[in-house]
């Protein structure tokens, strides 16, 4: 049937990716992917003020999604704290499958892989890079898919869960129709990205181990990503 985006979806859509390519990490923070040593330390410090720079980011994204700011304000919280992990698997997904420019993919590959998580995370985290990678994501779709998952009802101590459930009934809506238009060939492909986001869940348990795997070996995070992901 004929697939059509209203006007109010196409707003939307534009409020929403507008505010997704505002947001990107700082250039002096991306620059240091290429400029300090390699050691699991070095790396570790990187990747912690990298999470960090996106932890930033992502709040002021999610301050754009329309009807956010109207939520509950514990919702809110929990709402970031809960997804935080995942937006930033997507958001690192979208940044290594985009092959960067000069070399940065490689590198930010390299440190991920030698900053002491251990191979039992890597394997899954980097097939799952690999299958975000082929589904060849539209613009719009990345930033859509990312607030979905900021959008998920079911997130730890979200009280009003039927107010973000409504929220994001309006973005799975017009994703729908997104994925219909530009993967005509393909009519499983929304159901094809939303099945990412229960791998994302997954990873997202694997992330808790591997905090706590990095804080048995002393690593230090800063007050902020120790406020989102509740450690120390
Ligand atoms: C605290 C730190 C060691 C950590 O713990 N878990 C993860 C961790 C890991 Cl190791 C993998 C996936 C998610 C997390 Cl939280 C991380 C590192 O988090 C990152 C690292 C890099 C990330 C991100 C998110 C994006 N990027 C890449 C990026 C590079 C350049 C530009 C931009 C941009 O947005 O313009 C983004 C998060």
């Amino acid at each position: 049937e004929k697939v059509e985006i209203t006007k109010k979806q196409q707003a939307l859509v534009k409020v929403i990716v507008d505010a997704y390519d505002r947001h990107q990490i700082p250039q002096d923070v991306a620059k240091k992917l290429l400029q300090d040593q390699y050691s699991a330390e070095e790396n570790f410090l990187l990747l912690t003020e990298m999470a960090t720079s996106q932890v930033q980011v992502l709040v002021e994204f999610t301050k754009n999604i329309p009807g956010f700011l109207s939520l509950d304000r514990e919702d809110q919280i929990a709402l970031l704290k809960g997804s935080a992990v995942e937006a930033m698997f997507l958001r690192s997904a979208q940044v290594l499958n985009k092959k960067m420019p000069s070399g940065h993919t490689e590198v930010l590959e390299e440190r991920i892989r030698k900053s002491g998580i251990s191979e039992e995370f890597i394997t899954p985290m980097f097939n799952f890079y690999k299958s975000i990678g082929e589904l060849h994501m539209v613009h719009e779709e990345q930033a859509l898919l990312t607030t979905i998952t900021i959008l998920t009802p079911d997130r730890p101590y979200v009280k009003d869960q039927l107010a973000v459930e409504r929220l994001q009934e309006t973005i799975l809506d017009v994703l729908r129709k997104m994925c219909l238009l530009h993967h005509p060939q393909d009519p499983q492909y929304f159901a094809r990205l939303l099945g990412r986001l229960t791998e994302l869940r997954t990873l997202s348990h694997y992330h808790a181990e591997m905090l706590t795997s990095w804080r048995v070996n002393d690593h230090k995070f800063t007050p902020l990503l120790c406020e989102i992901w509740d450690v120390q």
